[in-house]
């Protein structure tokens, strides 16, 4: 089960991303918010976070104007390794080396095809499970 929220800025990218999602058969559970409405980003990378870091979904992704702000509030939770991506290497690596769980997106940074890339780059990769990564990984975890 993937995770996705949202704010306002990154509602209509959301909705491009949950197609993809549906195309693929993947499913995800949609935390917010369901307008353009004018909100606020922290509720929805909390909420995104929370379900990920309690196990309720495997991995999360998250949208806002920027993905900044967004994917700054998931990585207050502890256990969440949120990775704002603009670019397919860096999702690609950020699986691999840093096993990222939540990919944070910016809506009005890239365009809905690059952003369904990244997506599926995302979600297609697995955490390479190299000692040198795993150690590290193990001393975010201590901060
Ligand atoms: O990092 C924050 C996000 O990019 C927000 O989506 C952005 O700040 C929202 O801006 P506004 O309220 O002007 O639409």
């Amino acid at each position: 089960m993937i995770a996705i929220g949202s704010d306002h800025g990154g509602y209509a990218l959301k909705q491009e991303i949950m197609a993809y999602l549906d195309k693929e058969g993947l499913e995800y559970k949609d935390y917010g918010c369901y307008s353009e409405a004018s909100c606020d980003y922290p509720e929805f990378g909390h909420a995104v976070a929370h379900a990920v870091a309690d196990g309720e979904c495997e991995r999360g992704i998250i949208i806002c104007g920027t993905g900044i702000g967004i994917s700054i509030s998931a990585n207050k939770v502890k256990g969440i390794r949120a990775a704002l991506c603009g670019d397919c290497f860096s999702a690609q690596m950020t699986r691999e080396h840093n096993d990222a769980n939540i990919l944070a997106l910016g809506a009005r940074v890239v365009g809905a095809g690059l952003a369904v890339k990244i997506v599926d780059t995302f979600l297609h990769t697995e955490f390479s499970g190299d000692e040198r990564h795993a150690r590290r990984i193990a001393k975010i975890e201590e901060i």
